[in-house]
């Protein structure tokens, strides 16, 4: 029993600020985290685990950066918030502009659930259109458009399209399946003159982790420039995680608007859309689409962004992050190998996620669904005890930063092949 938790739950529902850190897809009760450096998270009681959930994907160069924390503290001391334009937001704004190549503006929002819905809001109001398109198994933060056969949290607690969310707007969104080009074209045969937008994970990493098979995102595009559709990437997940420019500077299919958020924010409150010129400045003042937020391109998170994005543009950093991905997930499968255990990881720029399950190739939602649960549960629990943090549910990825050195990468292996054998 974990007396923080049992204080929580007297106060905030479930214990918890967000789903799915309550530990209820796979049993037992949440770690609390006291402090983080690096590679590493410690808790309340001072254990240390190696860390691959790095706070949902934002930390990318490790916990506590000393330039991010820095940063943050030097822009701090001049005050908190003030409501008003900063040059730091124009400063910040540049760099992205210059690194994710769709953009040619942007605005700042606090949350990658504010990113996805403005845009959404936005291709709506642009185009004339309700409907929008999204993938089964694909989140996107938990606005009401958004909220239909979603993943993460969503999936985890069985309410993918969650109580609460009226049909009279559930009914607008239509949702496909990820990796099934036939299907896109043949919805947009049938309803694509009312079609807004399309939005997507451009690699799925809330049903584990997918990537996009060949073909898939090229039919997006073809679609949505045939039909007088927005296409929208949701990067908040992969923004800066494949290369500076996101999975579309990885593949070369460039989105109308993306999302970012995580790493944008460098572990502080961001979240970003942006594209074409013509589309943004739809957005107030400018245009009629009304958005806004008091704490938007707050000075002390756009110090930690900038920060950030200076760290990413060194030399080398994603060669190693690259490599360092690679062989995690290559020795974790080579450890189920060992064992014996059916398993099958994916990985792809600096992501990664292993499933139980006989399937060689993994790479859609159904697929995702059918892996056995009560093994992944097995193993998450033995990873905790041996000190490394995964996800605490199957359909989540797993991340790299690079902090992670080599021995938190053979340490972790160790772990996993002890593990792998009492499954
Ligand atoms: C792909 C994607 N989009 C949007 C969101 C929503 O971001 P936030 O949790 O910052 O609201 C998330 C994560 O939660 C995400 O992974
Ligand atoms: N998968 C989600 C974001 O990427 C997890 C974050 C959350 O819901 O708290």
């Amino acid at each position: 029993m974990n007396p923080l938790f049992d204080q929580a739950k007297t106060v905030i529902p479930g214990g918890v600020n967000s789903p799915v850190r309550a530990f209820k897809a796979v049993g037992g009760e949440p770690i609390f985290i006291e402090r983080a450096e690096g590679a590493y998270l410690f808790d309340s009681n001072g254990k240390r685990y190696i860390d691959y959930v790095l706070s949902w994907g934002p930390m990318i160069a490790g916990h506590n950066h000393p330039d991010v924390l820095n940063a943050v503290i030097e822009k701090a001391q001049l005050g908190l918030s003030f409501g008003a334009p900063t040059e730091i937001e124009t400063t910040l704004a540049k760099e992205v502009i210059k690194l994710v190549p769709s953009l040619e503006k942007v605005r700042f929002v606090s949350s990658g659930t504010e990113a996805t819905m403005s845009a959404i809001r936005l291709a709506r109001g642009y185009t004339g259109r309700d409907k929008i398109v999204k993938f089964e198994g694909c989140y996107h933060g938990h606005s009401d458009s958004l909220l239909v056969k979603a993943g993460s949290g969503a999936l985890t607690f069985g309410v993918p399209s969650s109580p609460g969310v009226p049909a009279s707007i559930a009914d607008h969104t239509i949702t496909l399946s990820y990796n099934n080009a036939d299907q896109v074209r043949e919805a947009f045969k049938e309803a694509g003159e009312q079609i807004a937008c399309i939005i997507v994970e451009p690699v799925a990493g809330n049903m584990n982790c997918i990537p996009p098979e060949p073909g898939f995102l090229e039919t997006l595009r073809e679609v949505c420039d045939e039909y007088g559709t927005v296409l929208i990437f949701d990067e908040v997940m992969t923004g800066f995680r494949f290369g500076t420019g996101g999975v579309q500077g990885f593949t070369g299919i460039t989105p109308d608007l993306t999302c970012l958020g995580k790493v944008i924010g460098g572990g502080m409150p961001v979240g970003a859309f942006g594209g074409k010129t013509e589309i943004m400045d739809y957005i107030a003042p400018v245009g009629p689409v009304y958005q806004a937020g008091t704490l938007s391109g707050n000075p002390v998170s756009m110090a930690a962004g900038l920060a950030m994005m200076k760290l990413v543009q060194a030399d080398g950093f994603y060669e190693s992050l690259f490599a360092k991905t690679e062989k995690i997930a290559q020795g974790i499968q080579a450890v189920a190998n060992e064992a014996g255990i059916p398993f099958t990881v994916n990985h792809t720029g600096s992501m990664w996620g292993g499933f139980f399950t006989e399937e060689p190739k993994v790479s859609n939602y159904q697929q995702v669904m059918a892996c056995n649960n009560e093994q992944f549960n097995a193993f998450f629990h033995g990873m905790l005890e041996g000190g490394v943090n995964l996800a605490p549910a199957s359909y989540e990825a797993a991340f790299m930063s690079t902090a992670h050195s080599d021995a938190d990468i053979e340490e972790t292996l160790d772990i996993a092949r002890k593990v792998f054998k009492t499954l």
